[in-house]
């Protein structure tokens, strides 16, 4: 989020808020399970296809002669997949365990990219289905994967149409919620805009329904969300984090450069218009190399690496990559290529980086220099515990 904007009259703000959106070019929506289905469970064909006219609708942000909806790159990310697996697998509500949600995810996604293909067809367009894991965004070669992917599939006029991969994610790894998944692919395609579409028109004070509660505009900085109730899912039941991860989705694209629009699916025409609906975002103009971002809020560490006061200064102060002679301790049970936190001295967590060696092979390593283990165990080991092209300063 920006730095604040001082006394500017509304006026002025909101005519910055509609230019970000209006000459944003590359878009990346997302819907939330509460607005595709319906009050007894299963998906409302008539909320996703005016889900799917809205993205349609030409906008004052097109360009004349484009072909593309709305005359912009969309990216769709759309939740959904569990909730519209239930009552063909028949469940009456969201199940608790992993399994059971897996394979409601499992019938709920071919439904869903069914039922896409075809609102989309009307308007003459083509869908692309892009299940995404954590590791395809974190480990180099998924992640440039994923990205090649849906640049083409831009470049070739189709909409993808991303969902994280149910079926096969771990409880450990898994995302759970779309909002932040949202954030990490407009940061992947490096989006201008992320729209967050809900059941709910905008950010709050405190519970849309409970009486003094009032709509927040415009969040500028954290100043603006002090005090204010961010509460968990709605009625619906289908939903997972609530405004919990849409505030957390914003933070991470606005500390990207992204500005966020956070309204109902009911408004998305008049917000991917410009119009000063729902809670904007402003982006902060900070933009890291958009790989590491991922790994700083995608993953969760597999172990701790402990540093010596020499390792984090050549780390931290001077962005070195991690050797084998600065790591005094190591916990956790991880394998090469997972994610790890690097800690000083005081068990504080200083970076996040992906780590070249099993857990099990590093206690012989700690302390001595990689000349001496090249001499001592061959070439392999005079590799960087943590490259610093892996490396991100937490
Ligand atoms: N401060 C708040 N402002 C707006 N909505 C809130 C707030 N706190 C909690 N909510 C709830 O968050 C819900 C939206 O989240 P969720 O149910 O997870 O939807 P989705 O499926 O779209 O992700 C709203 O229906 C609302 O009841
Ligand atoms: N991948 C899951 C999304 C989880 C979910 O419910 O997300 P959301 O509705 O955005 O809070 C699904 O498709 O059901």
């Amino acid at each position: 989020m920006g730095t604040a904007a001082g006394g500017a009259a509304a006026t002025t703000q909101n005519r910055r808020v509609r230019e970000a959106v209006t000459t944003a070019r590359r878009v990346v929506v997302k819907i939330g399970s509460s607005s595709l289905t319906t009050a007894t469970g299963g998906l409302d064909d008539e909320r996703l296809d005016a889900l799917v006219d809205a993205l349609g609708a030409r906008t004052p942000g097109d360009l004349s002669g484009s072909e593309r909806p709305g005359g912009r790159e969309v990216v769709l990310v759309s939740s959904g997949a569990i909730a519209a697996g239930l009552a063909p697998l028949g469940l009456s509500r969201r199940p608790r365990d992993l399994a059971t949600q897996q394979a409601a995810a499992s019938v709920g996604q071919g439904l869903l990219i069914g039922r896409y293909a075809a609102a989309f067809a009307r308007h003459g367009r083509t869908v692309g289905q892009v299940l995404l894991t954590v590791d395809d965004v974190t480990r180099r070669a998924h992640y440039r994967n994923a990205y090649r992917t849906l640049r083409k599939l831009l470049d070739l006029g189709a909409v993808p149409i991303v969902n994280e991969n149910d079926t096969v994610a771990t409880e450990e790894i898994r995302f759970g919620d779309n909002d932040r998944l949202a954030a990490l692919v407009a940061a992947l395609v490096d989006a201008d805009l992320l729209v967050l579409l809900s059941d709910v028109d905008a950010l709050w004070t405190g519970d849309p329904a409970r009486p003094g509660s009032r709509r927040i505009a415009e969040v500028r900085d954290e100043t603006d969300l002090a005090g204010v109730d961010i509460g968990g899912s709605g009625r619906s039941g289908v939903g997972t984090g609530g405004m919990v991860t849409k505030v957390e989705a914003a933070r991470i694209a606005t500390g990207f450069g992204i500005p966020v629009v956070l309204t109902s699916a009911a408004q998305a025409v008049a917000a991917l218009g410009g119009e000063p609906v729902g809670t904007y975002f402003h982006p902060s103009p900070r933009r890291p190399a958009a790989r590491l971002f991922w790994l700083a809020h995608a993953t969760s560490p597999r172990g701790r690496l402990h540093l010596d006061p020499g390792a984090v200064a050549a780390v931290v102060g001077r962005r070195k990559s991690l050797l084998p002679a600065g790591i005094t301790a190591v916990d956790g049970a991880f394998t090469a290529g997972d994610p790890v936190d690097l800690v000083d001295t005081s068990g504080a967590p200083v970076a996040r980086g992906l780590v070249n060696y099993d857990a099990i092979e590093l206690p012989g390593l700690l302390g001595r220099s990689t000349s001496d283990l090249a001499a001592a165990l061959g070439p392999a080991y005079e590799r960087e515990v943590v490259h610093r092209d892996d490396l991100v300063l937490l």
